[in-house]
């Protein structure tokens, strides 16, 4: 039995919802398939992780969601717009954090900040005041202190808040991220997390991002897209996923010294009786599903055993 398939097409999104809406989505480098038919949904204020193995295709399929780069063939909308013949309005709604930048040096963050918020002016709106001021941007990626600094002067993760802050600074209401904490230390990376959700809780953003960290992943996205073998094989909450793997719990305690291990598909009742049954002598008690990153590889191994 293939694990795959029940969850591939993932959860019916209203059409007025859409603000990614890709269908069949094909992509060829010379003789080589790349993607052999994507398709998958996001709708408005939701996050979405896209895993997959190296190589699989999840920067080209940002590129194209970006209009970076065109597709060979099937239907792609992107906040109700073809990418590949979106506009500057459409672009200034849309904000994207590649995988480095490397340009910019000689500019000093605050700057450059400003510099580049005046092109969002003209698309400021009712709802949505553009460009977001530099000194509130800069406290929302933490880059207050290096207001000043020259970027050639950054460390590597500040130069990288400094790429979500270019990101952001238009105040997009959908925003790409690729591999965005890529080098970033346990501080750098949940402060990112933070504002990942801040961005979500305020403003509404829509996000799609890309990593190979499933701990990210699984704390950041409220769905988990996989693309392997150039299609979507899995598309759901981590919590789907990981019931498609196994439905059961792991279930960890202690009692009088020894320490026991069950598993249930009821963790609740379980957990329940065996308090009754033996109250406070029971310590140390853990209820643990099967991880993203187990639940991933099953996936992706039985995936390509299929094939
Ligand atoms: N411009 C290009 N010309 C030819 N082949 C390309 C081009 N860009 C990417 N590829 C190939 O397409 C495939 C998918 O690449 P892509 O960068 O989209 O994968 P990915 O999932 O983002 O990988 P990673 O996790 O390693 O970043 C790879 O085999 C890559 O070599």
């Amino acid at each position: 039995m293939t694990l795959t398939g029940a969850l591939a097409t993932g959860p019916e999104v209203p059409a007025g919802e859409r603000v990614i809406d890709i269908h069949d989505l094909r992509m060829r480098y010379g003789t080589k398939d790349v993607l052999t038919g994507v398709t998958f949904a996001a709708r408005r204020g939701e996050v979405l992780a896209l895993l997959g193995p190296n190589g699989a295709g999840k920067t080209t399929t940002i590129e194209i969601l970006e209009g970076f780069r065109m597709r060979s063939s099937g239907d792609v909308r992107v906040l109700g717009v073809d990418p590949a013949s979106g506009g500057e309005r459409w672009r200034s709604r849309v904000g994207v954090v590649l995988q480095s930048w490397r340009d910019h040096g000689k500019w000093r963050v605050a700057e450059l900040l400003e510099h580049l918020g005046r092109y969002y002016r003209p698309y400021s709106t009712p709802e949505a005041d553009r460009p977001w001021p530099v000194g509130d941007l800069l406290e929302v990626v933490g880059l207050t202190a290096q207001a000043g600094v020259r970027v050639s002067r950054l460390s590597g993760g500040q130069r990288r808040r400094l790429d979500v802050a270019i990101g952001i600074v238009g105040r997009p209401e959908l925003l790409f991220l690729d591999e965005p904490t890529v080098g970033f230390d346990p501080a750098a990376r949940r402060e990112f997390h933070d504002l990942v959700h801040r961005l979500t809780d305020v403003d509404d953003t829509t996000i799609l991002l890309t990593t190979h960290d499933l701990d990210e992943a699984e704390k950041l996205a409220d769905r988990i897209v996989i693309l392997s073998g150039g299609r979507i094989i899995a598309d759901g909450s981590a919590d789907e996923l990981s019931r498609l793997v196994s439905r059961e719990s792991e279930i960890r305690w202690t009692r009088d010294g020894q320490r026991f291990v069950h598993s249930a598909e009821q963790a609740t009742p379980f957990v329940r009786e065996l308090l009754v049954q033996y109250g406070d002598d029971v310590t140390e008690l853990e209820v643990r599903r099967t991880s993203l990153e187990d639940t991933y590889m099953r996936l992706v191994r039985d995936f390509e055993g299929s094939t």
